[in-house]
């Protein structure tokens, strides 16, 4: 039984697998730093927790109480969003790949500092539990150089300073599981809307990835529940000045903007889609036109679209969101079936339309205990 842990930047999603990937139980933390909330096994659960520390513990009290004490785990497996040029292949934990996700904390500050609290808490509450890492960079590896490389020079301090990309497991789940749910091939060029707290796209040719909107941290590239999104170099240069010190600036971009700083306080898409203040619902037309604005990046890199998926808190979830989208992206002969958008069916477009529309729920956690499971057996057949 593989006990896995996806600790994004306003929750803690968590299930478990047996050795055939079938799951036995999930749930989630969300709304931490925000409105607290714990769900599991479908069931709401009361909870009280300011941090990512103490929604791991809610989490394992709760799975305790439903019958799945840590003893019961053969193995954890972790999301952590960056593992920087060092390591973006699953590994298992060791002291050399923790001193790498902490040396990449300050590339994700709202990641990877969570992902590593999750690995040391099971460390220091099952000191022999196995403990496997998954990097959302990993499935970003097949980008051509143009599309990984910064128009700068390569001096040593630019080292590592490149694209990278992220949410690669929710992509990676994408192209696995569509063709199965469609009972069809999966679209030769498919732009991928990962639309959470944290909120990317993705151009999959030929089911690999050739190019993403966020570079080489998560905050470049669409307008996000806290993160700006892509801004201007001397932008940043001169926050920097102006706050007096990179981390204060930098955490300015990261926690203080994107719907939270336009609205002014409010991060959640589903709290600004019921507000009616102007500021919450420019926000929202903020993320809509952005992620339109980037998807015609994208969809110029492979060359056209054949599908899109939606996944994440707001691609699965916000109708409204999804129609603005794709009310931009007519051009390319999509015609959008409103009547399924507005209930959230998996199929969102219309007949006759050019480009096919989906939504698939995000499984994270699926593809990290894929791979914590050949990790497992590969370390089974050396022995
Ligand atoms: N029913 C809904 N309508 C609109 N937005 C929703 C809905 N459910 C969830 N969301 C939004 O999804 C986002 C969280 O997405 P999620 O993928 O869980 O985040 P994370 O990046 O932390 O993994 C929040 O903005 C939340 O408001
Ligand atoms: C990489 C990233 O932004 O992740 P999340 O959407 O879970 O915050
Ligand atoms: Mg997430």
């Amino acid at each position: 039984m593989i006990l896995v842990i996806n600790a994004g930047s306003s929750s803690i999603k968590f299930a478990v697998f047996d050795a055939q990937l079938v799951e036995q139980i999930d749930g989630m933390a969300e709304g931490i730093g925000s409105s607290p909330r714990l769900k599991i096994a479908g069931q709401a659960q009361s909870a009280a927790f300011a941090d990512h520390d103490g929604a791991l513990r809610a989490i394992l009290d709760a799975l305790a109480e439903q019958g799945w004490p840590l003893e019961r785990f053969d193995a954890a497996a972790h999301r952590v969003v960056h593992g920087g040029v060092e390591i973006s292949r699953p590994v298992a934990v060791t002291p050399e790949v923790i001193e790498v996700i902490e040396a990449c904390a300050e590339l994700a500050p709202l990641h990877n500092p969570n992902n590593l609290a999750g690995i040391q808490t099971l460390q220091r509450l099952a000191p022999d539990l196995p403990q496997f890492a998954s990097f959302d960079t990993a499935f970003h590896g097949t980008n051509p150089e143009v599309a990984q490389r910064y128009a700068i020079p390569e001096v040593p301090e630019t080292r590592g300073i490149r694209r990278y990309g992220f949410h690669g497991q929710s992509y990676a789940w994408i192209v696995r599981h569509l063709p199965q749910m469609t009972d069809a091939a999966l679209p030769a060029r498919l732009l991928a809307f990962h639309l959470g707290n944290g909120a990317s796209i993705c151009a999959i040719r030929d089911g690999v990835s050739v190019a993403t909107s966020m570079g080489y941290s998560p905050t470049e590239g669409l307008t996000m529940g806290t993160r700006s999104g892509t801004i201007d170099p001397k932008a940043v240069i001169d926050l920097v000045d102006r706050f007096g010190e990179t981390k204060r600036a930098f955490g300015f971009l990261n926690d203080e903007s994107g719907l939270k700083g336009l609205s002014g306080g409010i991060s959640d898409m589903r709290a600004l889609l019921a507000s009616d203040a102007p500021e919450a619902a420019f926000a929202v037309e903020h993320f809509c036109y952005w992620a339109r604005r980037h998807a015609g990046s994208l969809i110029a890199a492979m060359e056209g679209c054949d599908g899109v998926v939606f996944t994440g808190g707001i691609g699965e979830n916000a109708a409204q969101v999804r129609a603005r989208i794709l009310s931009g992206l007519t051009w390319l002969g999509l015609a959008l079936d409103h009547e399924a958008n507005a209930r959230n069916a998996p199929r969102l477009h219309a007949t006759g339309s050019a480009v096919r529309v989906w939504i698939v729920k995000a499984e994270e956690e699926r593809m990290i205990a894929a791979d914590a499971l050949s990790l497992l057996g590969a370390a089974a057949k050396k022995m």
